[in-house]
């Protein structure tokens, strides 16, 4: 870290006057844009005399909507097009909701910054009918739509007498359906609605307690090529360092646990001074058992911290909750095992 910051030094003089165009590749979904052209107007800011253009495509995550988000896996789904696009040069930096980005990066992109976090929580969105519910007290057999695997195994292990019910779409699509009927609530990220202007649709911001947040959620990952100090130097301006060393330890939790299948994973963070907090939960596909600890230490071992962590948890019992998931997933594979867990 301290060479690349070396090399800014003495290339600095150059960014502000070259007249190249910088490309920032985007996808076509109403929150992606929204995130896309914060950044690119932020980038703007700090570089007046730079051009940014923004990149828009389609991800297979975006061409099939209409299947449950938990039964096609999560592994670039939407953002393998917009990698390939900066790897070969047709854009140059790609802005990412954190949470959609996954762990390991293909070789020769690099996570070139983290942007500073919105509210990382879950929240309740209720229909019109439960305008005085909160979770606590909505009825038993409550339709709750998620298509979360993290989500449904919390909120069953608390609220058993809740029946789960596949949500896809965008966010106004589900809006749409939960208006309708189809649902008696729906849980989303908080910081996706604040982001569409649909922040008074949060009827309860969900407690840790309840219900541990994604990885990365609530903050942008730009992604761009390892070897480009030109732009790892403008991205610099948009990088907020306690969220990213949250987002590292977070990630870094992940990337030790998850031998590559879906499992439910949450985690909360927080910053006090030097200090970063984690902590991390693994559970059961039907969230009967529930594994879950806490770490602290400097922020500036993130990593090492999510590693810990992750190793921590192995040793309390997820091991076997893993164990038993991929047991599954050989035997039935993954397709029969998240249907039957997500069409109850
Ligand atoms: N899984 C899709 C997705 N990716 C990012 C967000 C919201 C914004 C964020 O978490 O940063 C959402 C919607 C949701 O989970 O409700």
């Amino acid at each position: 870290m301290r060479k690349i910051n070396n090399r800014f030094l003495y290339m600095s003089a150059n960014i502000a006057n070259s007249t190249q165009t910088i490309r920032i590749a985007s996808r076509k979904s109403q929150l992606a844009l929204v995130q896309t052209y914060w950044v690119q107007a932020q980038l703007q800011k700090h570089f007046p005399d730079r051009t940014f253009e923004v990149e828009m495509m389609s991800t297979q995550g975006d061409k099939i909507l209409d299947v449950p988000l938990a039964k096609i896996g999560d592994k670039g789904l939407f953002t393998k097009e917009l990698e390939v696009k900066i790897l070969d040069r047709s854009a140059d930096l790609a802005v990412h909701s954190l949470k959609d980005l996954p762990t390991n990066l293909p070789e020769g992109l690099m996570l070139g910054c983290v942007t500073e976090r919105e509210n990382p929580a879950d929240a309740l969105v209720v229909n019109a009918k439960h305008a005085g519910a909160q979770l606590e007290t909505l009825p038993p057999g409550a339709v709750i739509g998620t298509s979360s695997l993290r989500r449904l195994a919390q909120l069953r292990h608390h609220f058993p007498h809740f029946v789960f019910k596949d949500v896809r779409g965008n966010v106004n699509t589900r809006l749409a359906k939960l208006d309708a009927g189809e649902y008696d609530a729906l849980i989303l990220a908080a910081a996706g609605l604040q982001r569409l202007d649909f922040g008074d649709r949060i009827h309860q911001l969900i407690p840790a307690e309840l219900s541990l947040h994604a990885v990365g959620q609530g903050a942008l990952g730009i992604e761009c090529r390892t070897e480009d100090p030109e732009i790892l130097e403008i991205l610099q301006t948009l990088q907020h360092q306690p969220t990213a060393y949250r987002c590292y330890a977070e990630r870094a939790f992940l990337r030790e646990l998850e031998g590559g299948c879906q499992v439910p994973i949450g985690v909360n963070t927080t910053i006090d001074g030097d200090n970063l907090t984690l902590v991390g939960m693994v559970s059961s596909l039907d969230g009967q058992r529930l594994v879950t600890d806490t770490i602290t230490g400097a922020a500036i071992n993130a990593e090492q911290l999510g590693k810990d962590l992750a190793h921590r948890l192995r040793s309390q019992g997820a091991q076997t909750i893993l164990d038993e998931i991929f047991a599954l997933v050989e035997r039935d594979g993954l397709k029969k095992v998240l249907d039957e867990q997500t069409n109850s």
